[in-house]
């Protein structure tokens, strides 16, 4: 068993511009969405913020589906094999999945940035707290449930570890296609320092939107070739059956207000 979108997403119609769905005008009493533009100089240094502790298994590595949002790629988070504590977060959370977000072109495609600068790509480790919930689908309504570690991608050389992932993607083209994908790392996805980061209070970036992330925003980004990322762009939005075709770029939410949030950073 794997987390997994199905068992949330709801069927939004996307609209053919800008942003990737006809998302609701506003999620009611929704004080702490994502995403955000992260305001540098508005961040607080918090000394008390802890070095991250992430454990992941290679061996939970489980499959790799096109869900109609993003490619996902998902771990079996039945035992507390692959975890990630410390930092901002008092439990122990559970990795169940991660995808990523891109643009149409290197210009964005990220969901957050910094100081209004976006990236081409961003990926997203998506976790749960198994101290308090024992199934993805009860955290996913705490607001003490998730947290997303969030590390931006800039073009530049090629990620021979993204590698084994890019080769795999044709695989699942359409919406709904699902292979099978083991052994798969996703610790080679991270930066080299994970010591420095920006942490905040959110919500989930796509359906159900709830307000239960703890979000973790790396400040050093990871590098992929301009031809990986192409790869990314030659999914498709669309199940093999439909009529018209639509390639998967663009899949970022439109960034939220911030409403008085703080976001704390790590590092000075
Ligand atoms: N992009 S995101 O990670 O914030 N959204 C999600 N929705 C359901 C599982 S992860
Ligand atoms: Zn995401």
């Amino acid at each position: 068993r794997a987390c997994n979108l199905s068992a949330c997403s709801s069927k939004l119609a996307f609209s053919q511009v800008h942003p990737m769905w006809q998302e609701p005008l506003a999620i009611p009493g929704g004080d702490r969405q994502s995403p955000i533009d992260i305001v540098v100089r508005k961040s607080v240094f918090d000394p008390q913020l802890r070095p991250l502790k992430v454990q992941y298994d290679p061996r939970t590595c489980q499959q790799i589906w096109n869900n109609g949002y993003s490619f996902l790629v998902e771990y079996d988070d039945t035992t507390d094999k692959s975890t990630v504590k410390g930092g901002p977060l008092e439990d122990q959370f559970r990795l169940c999945q991660f995808h990523f977000h891109w643009g149409e072109n290197n210009a964005w495609g990220s969901e957050h940035s910094i100081d209004r600068r976006l990236f081409p790509a961003e990926l997203h480790l998506v976790h749960w707290n198994s101290d308090k919930y024992s199934l993805f689908e009860e955290a996913v309504i705490e607001e003490n449930g998730l947290a997303v570690i969030a590390v931006f991608l800039k073009i530049g050389k090629r990620h021979e570890g993204l590698q084994k992932l890019v080769d795999a993607l044709p695989a699942v083209r359409h919406k709904d296609s699902l292979v099978e994908f083991t052994k798969f790392d996703p610790a080679c996805l991270l930066p080299e320092n994970i010591d420095d980061y920006w942490t905040y209070a959110g919500s989930l970036t796509t359906p159900p939107l709830t307000e239960a992330v703890t979000w973790i925003v790396m400040k050093r980004h990871i590098e992929v070739s301009h031809d990986q990322l192409a790869v990314f762009r030659s999914l498709l939005f669309t199940s093999a059956e439909e009529q018209v075709q639509r390639s998967m770029v663009n899949n970022f939410r439109v960034q939220q207000a911030v409403k008085g949030r703080t976001v704390r950073s790590s590092f000075t």
